[in-house]
């Protein structure tokens, strides 16, 4: 079966923009997943912890016949692989992957909480989700995201680094 899913991207260590580009390439290479579509590639201020540089956030839509758990393997596969190490909570990361939603499934466990708990709270999520789908609604909302995110918090925080052009999935990264 096919499902949709929404994966945030960030980065704030070293070539930012080739993290992204590195993460995105590892998840496509994967015959199980397929990129629909990708946002603009965003310069956020950091979020939790402030002592530290700007990321670059993007979100990705990817068609997949995984499931959550072997979506959530690859996507950490992809981080260690990118050399990511857990020092510090919500630190410095070469690239951090995120699965916001997955179809409209909730899911909870010790591994996985799909829709991600804090899209809301989170400019750095919301924007770029919104970019490529206007409409979306979270799963047991009776409220699209784009009128609960109106109040966005931090929008200012939020400014558009590299602008998508084009509907070509991989224009992103060809300009
Ligand atoms: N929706 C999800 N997407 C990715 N990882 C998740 C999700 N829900 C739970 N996790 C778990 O979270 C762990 C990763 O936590 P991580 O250190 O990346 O958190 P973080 O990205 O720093 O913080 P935050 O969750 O606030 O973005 C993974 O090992 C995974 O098991
Ligand atoms: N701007 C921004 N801030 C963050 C980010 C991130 O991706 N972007 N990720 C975090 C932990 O998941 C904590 N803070």
């Amino acid at each position: 079966m096919m499902n949709t899913a929404f994966i945030s991207l960030g980065s704030n260590i070293g070539d930012r923009f080739s993290y992204l580009q590195d993460a995105i390439e590892m998840l496509s290479s994967n015959k199980k997943i397929n990129m629909v579509n990708y946002s603009s590639v965003y310069e956020t201020d950091p979020v939790g912890y402030e002592d530290q540089d700007r990321f670059l956030n993007m979100v990705i839509q990817v068609d997949t016949e995984l499931s959550p758990y072997e979506l959530l393997e690859i996507c950490l596969a992809a981080e260690q692989e990118l050399g990511r190490k857990r020092l510090i909570k919500w630190g410095p990361r070469t690239i951090d992957l995120d699965i916001l939603l997955y179809n409209q499934d909730n899911i909870e466990s010790e591994k996985l909480t799909v829709p991600h708990p804090r899209i809301q709270e989170r400019a750095f999520v919301m924007i770029p989700l919104l970019e490529i789908k206007p409409d979306i609604t979270l799963p047991a909302m009776d409220m699209p995201l784009r009128i609960l995110a109106e109040e966005i918090p931090d929008k200012k925080g939020v400014q558009i680094w590299k602008r998508k052009n084009g509907e070509d999935a991989f224009a992103l990264f060809e300009s």
